[in-house]
């Protein structure tokens, strides 16, 4: 469990920001259509190099550092699971990387799929689970990267309704003691979820405290907007 730092500078999409978490906290990012969200996550994940700026996680400075190797697991809107492997060696695909033995990355991946209630799956094939079940499939997968940091965009973003209690209720487990961001439109999962809610508007924060102060005295449009449920 790791603190971060990110400083940004991406001029080309107007972003310039800087944003700090400490460890075990979870913050909420979030802001309108093309505020700068995913970008902020591409540059901390390592997928994006800003122009200017600085990924620290604890004390290590993390920008030269390979995707890969940062301690850094992100999960997307989509759950990109691997389509030829089973749900299983989906999961135990991070442990295998860094060189776990199968037998042992595979009781590892079994004990995360327990953890998110989806361990009757392991044998099947993504093409054969649902979109709410590969999503869970893919927080196992997420979690068995053991991240220092977990990046979540929109989890829930392609899910129906009906299905995001459930998916909300595990990752609320999942990022409990875990350094997180999690990028989200829904009030529901900043209340659920994060100690802190960070407004992010053309490319800067624009409000930041705790998740009870800005979800109870929102103090800019947008977080009015969150907390009236009027996005989307
Ligand atoms: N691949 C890209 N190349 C150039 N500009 C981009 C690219 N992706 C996004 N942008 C621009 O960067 C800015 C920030 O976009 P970004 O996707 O980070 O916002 P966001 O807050 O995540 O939006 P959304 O809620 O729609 O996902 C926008 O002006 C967008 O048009």
């Amino acid at each position: 469990m790791s603190s971060l730092h990110v400083r940004a500078v991406i001029a080309q999409r107007g972003i310039d920001v800087t944003l700090d978490v400490a460890a075990g906290e979870t913050v909420a990012l979030t802001g309108p259509n093309g505020a700068g969200k995913s970008s902020i996550l591409g540059v901390i994940a390592g997928l994006l190099r800003p122009d200017e700026g600085e990924v620290r996680l604890g004390d290590r400075i993390v920008d030269t550092t390979p995707p890969h190797a940062r301690g850094v697991a992100l999960l997307a809107q989509d759950p990109l699971l691997f389509p030829h492997l089973s749900v299983l060696a989906n999961v135990a695909f991070p442990p295998r990387a860094r060189g776990v033995r199968r037998h042992q990355a595979n009781e590892l991946a079994l004990r995360h799929l327990t953890e998110v209630g989806a361990e009757t799956l392991a044998g099947r094939k993504p093409s054969h689970i649902s979109g709410g079940q590969a999503q869970r499939v893919a927080v196992a997968r997420a979690l068995a990267a053991d991240p220092e940091l977990l990046l979540l965009d929109e989890p829930m973003a392609s899910l129906d309704v009906d299905v995001r209690p459930a998916l909300r209720q595990t990752l609320r487990t999942a990022l409990e003691d875990r350094t997180a961001i999690i990028v989200t439109h829904d009030a529901a999962d900043a209340r659920a979820l994060a100690d802190r809610v960070v407004v992010i508007e053309h490319g800067h924060v624009v409000e930041d405290g705790p998740t009870e102060r800005v979800l109870n005295e929102p103090q800019t449009p947008f977080a009015v907007r969150l907390v009236s449920g009027s996005i989307k």
